[in-house]
C-alpha cells in the first residue's frame, strides 16, 4: 500500500479547505501504514519497523500552504468501552 502512493498534488488538491483538520491512518498490522505517512512526509521510501502506539509527523500541504498533523494508527490498538 505504502509505495504504491501517487504524488502529493493528486491526493490533497480534490480535499475542502478547511480551516484545520487531521489526517489519521488507520490499517491492520503491517498494511503499510508507516510506509505511507513517510511517503507523504518526506517523498521517499522508508525501511520500516513494527510500531508502537503511532507515529505522527505534521505536513505541509503546498497547494493550500496549509501544515497538517498526520498519525498512523493499527486498528488493533483501537478499544472500543
Ligand atoms: N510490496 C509492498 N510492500 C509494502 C508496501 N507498503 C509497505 N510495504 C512493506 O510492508 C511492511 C509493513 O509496512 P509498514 O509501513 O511498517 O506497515 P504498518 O501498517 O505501519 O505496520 P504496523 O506498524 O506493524 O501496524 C514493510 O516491510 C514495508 O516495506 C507496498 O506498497 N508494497
Ligand atoms: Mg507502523
Amino acid at each position: 500500500m505504502g509505495n504504491g502512493i501517487s504524488d502529493q498534488p493528486a491526493i490533497f488538491s480534490c480535499l475542502p479547505s478547511f480551516q484545520s483538520f487531521h489526517i489519521v491512518i488507520l490499517g491492520l498490522d503491517c498494511a503499510g501504514k508507516t510506509t505511507v505517512l513517510y511517503r507523504l512526509r518526506f517523498n521517499e521510501f522508508v525501511n520500516t519497523v513494527p510500531t508502537k502506539g503511532f507515529n505522527t509527523e505534521k505536513m505541509k500541504i503546498s497547494s493550500t500552504h496549509q501544515t497538517l498533523p498526520l498519525f498512523s494508527l493499527r486498528t488493533s490498538t483501537l478499544r472500543v468501552p
